[in-house]
């Protein structure tokens, strides 16, 4: 099977173009996803023929579980769309498996001269506490305390797609994310397991966050987290609508718009590399 080795802000994946889903999916992306025995990669993307929109998009963790949305792959499956002429236009629509179809534009870098970001209109988050899901029967779940191994922390459950909890701490750089990502991801709260993201308000308009990630453990950066982030701090109260999320790979802009409630989530995607490997 051919693949291309991609990422968004250092969150990586062996992304294939197949006409199906390999039955033994789950298996490869155990296998493939593994940094000293295989490729490397937190995830293992696949480009499928779609129905109703330009390409489906589906994505395996690296620990073999199948997540509804992926924000950094969904940027890396446009522009291999576009950079292989796939789609030889600049908006491109991809199908999800927990977001529906999503429009994704492919933009200029302002002074960057032939340099492309990806924006991705994310759609609505969904806030009702069992829709996350969450065993929590809030609308929405804002400010929720919640205890692991003797420490108590407070969090806000936002899905876009697919889970996440926010939790605020005072330094989300130097944060011991080993250490309470894993407690809180398996949470009774949480029936789906839940991505963790630990914030640090700086201005109105830029976070710094750190992220758990649910199937794949300490990533350097998470698209719907980063989302995720953005609407749970209009939620709080602490920022305006629009704010930079710099994670440990770099930054993203995210906007939740008051026009339509959509989140839209723009940053960049590269391709590194492309091998072979057996299926
Ligand atoms: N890195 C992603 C999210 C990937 C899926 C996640 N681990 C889950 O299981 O929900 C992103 O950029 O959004």
């Amino acid at each position: 099977m051919n693949f291309t080795k991609m990422h968004g802000l250092g969150n990586d994946f062996i992304v294939v173009e197949a006409d199906a889903l390999p039955g033994n999916a789950a298996e490869l992306a155990v296998t493939y996803c593994d940094r000293n025995f295989g490729i490397g990669a937190d995830g293992l993307v696949f480009i499928l023929p779609s129905d109703s929109a330009d390409a489906m998009m589906r994505i395996m963790n690296s620990d073999g579980s199948e997540a509804e949305q992926c924000g950094n792959a969904i940027r890396c499956v446009a522009k291999y769309l576009y950079d292989r002429k796939r789609v030889e236009r600049a908006e491109i629509s991809i199908q999800t498996i927990g977001a529906g179809v999503q429009q994704v534009q492919i933009v200029e870098q302002h002074g960057n001269g032939s340099a492309k970001l990806v924006k991705v209109d994310m759609g609505q988050p969904i806030l009702e506490g069992l829709q996350v899901p969450t065993t929590i029967d809030q609308n929405p779940v804002v400010k929720h305390r919640i205890e692991a191994d003797g420490r108590s922390f407070e969090f806000t459950a936002v899905s876009m797609g697919n889970p996440h909890c926010v939790i605020y701490v005072e330094d989300a750089v130097h944060f011991d994310l080993l250490e309470w990502g894993p407690k809180l991801e398996v949470h009774p709260y949480f029936p789906k397991k839940i991505n963790v993201e630990f914030a640090t308000v700086k201005s109105k308009s830029h976070i710094d966050m750190r992220v758990w990630e649910r199937g794949a453990g300490p990533t350097l950066a998470c698209g719907t987290g980063a989302c995720a982030t953005l609407v749970s701090s209009v939620l709080n109260g602490l920022t305006d609508r629009q704010a930079t999320i710099s994670l440990k790979g770099g930054d993203l802009f995210i906007e939740w718009s008051e026009a339509d409630g959509h989140v839209y989530m723009t940053g960049p995607a590269e391709a590194v590399y492309q091998g072979t490997f057996a299926v």
